[in-house]
């Protein structure tokens, strides 16, 4: 999946430090991402893998460096935060330039075409993450940030979804930030993984990942 042929980064980013009410979460911490990689952050709890992607997706303001993004990101949150009151087509055209057309295309990708008028709470738990990935993907990201998608779903269901997030990625071919603390999951879906360590977190290995299983 990685392509780095002499093109822009998606991401570059030259953080000098973060702090939360004075306490410093997160310090110097520069690196880019090529257009095409699947990159791991892991680390321990609140070490500040989630305010590093806030801080990717534009939503954390107070940071002292630099963090530049070429093209669109979308986001994929822990819980798939859908608008209960749209059908499943409408959660998806709600993003701006998503026609019809394309959340019907991307339903059908992530296999909920028959359901595109349904509501999200006649879904169980893993459709609702089928949907959450499928309203991601139809705004065509650049940038995809995911903050432990497949966290509290029993263990077939996040097999199911880690292999269908690879084959979105892999059709897609679209560049992804992919926080998580099991290390398993890092293995099977990032192209490099990027530990945090310390307070203020730096970043402890940058590592090209060999084990990857592709197709996941
Ligand atoms: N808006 C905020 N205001 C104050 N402190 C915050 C804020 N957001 C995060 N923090 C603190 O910053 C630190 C890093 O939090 P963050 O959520 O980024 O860590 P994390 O590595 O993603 O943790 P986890 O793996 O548990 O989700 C934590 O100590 C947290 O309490």
């Amino acid at each position: 999946m990685t392509e780095t042929g002499g093109t822009a980064p998606v991401l570059d980013l030259h953080l000098r430090g973060l702090a939360y009410e004075g306490a410093d979460i997160l310090g110097d911490i520069s690196f880019a991402i090529p257009r095409g990689q699947t990159v791991a952050l892991v680390g321990p709890s609140g070490i500040g893998k989630s305010s590093l992607l806030r801080i990717f997706a534009g939503l954390e303001r107070g940071y002292d460096g630099t963090c530049t993004v070429t093209g669109r990101t979308a986001m994929v949150f822990q819980e798939p935060t859908l608008l209960p009151w749209r059908s499943l087509r409408d959660n998806i055209t709600i993003a701006a330039g998503v026609s019809t057309d394309i959340a019907d295309a991307v339903l059908a990708d992530v296999g909920l075409a028959d359901r595109r008028d349904a509501f999200p709470n006649r879904l169980s738990l893993g459709q609702q993450r089928r949907l959450s990935l499928a309203r991601a993907f139809a705004v065509r990201p650049d940038l995809l940030l995911m903050d432990e998608p497949f966290v509290s779903l029993d263990p077939q269901l996040v097999g199911e979804m880690i292999a269908l997030f690879a084959r979105l990625r892999d059709a897609y071919g679209v560049t992804t930030v992919l926080v998580t603390h099991v290390v398993e999951e890092a293995r099977q879906l990032a192209d490099r993984i990027l530990t945090l360590s310390g307070h203020p977190a730096r970043v402890a290995s940058d590592t090209l990942n060999t084990t990857q299983k592709s197709g996941a």
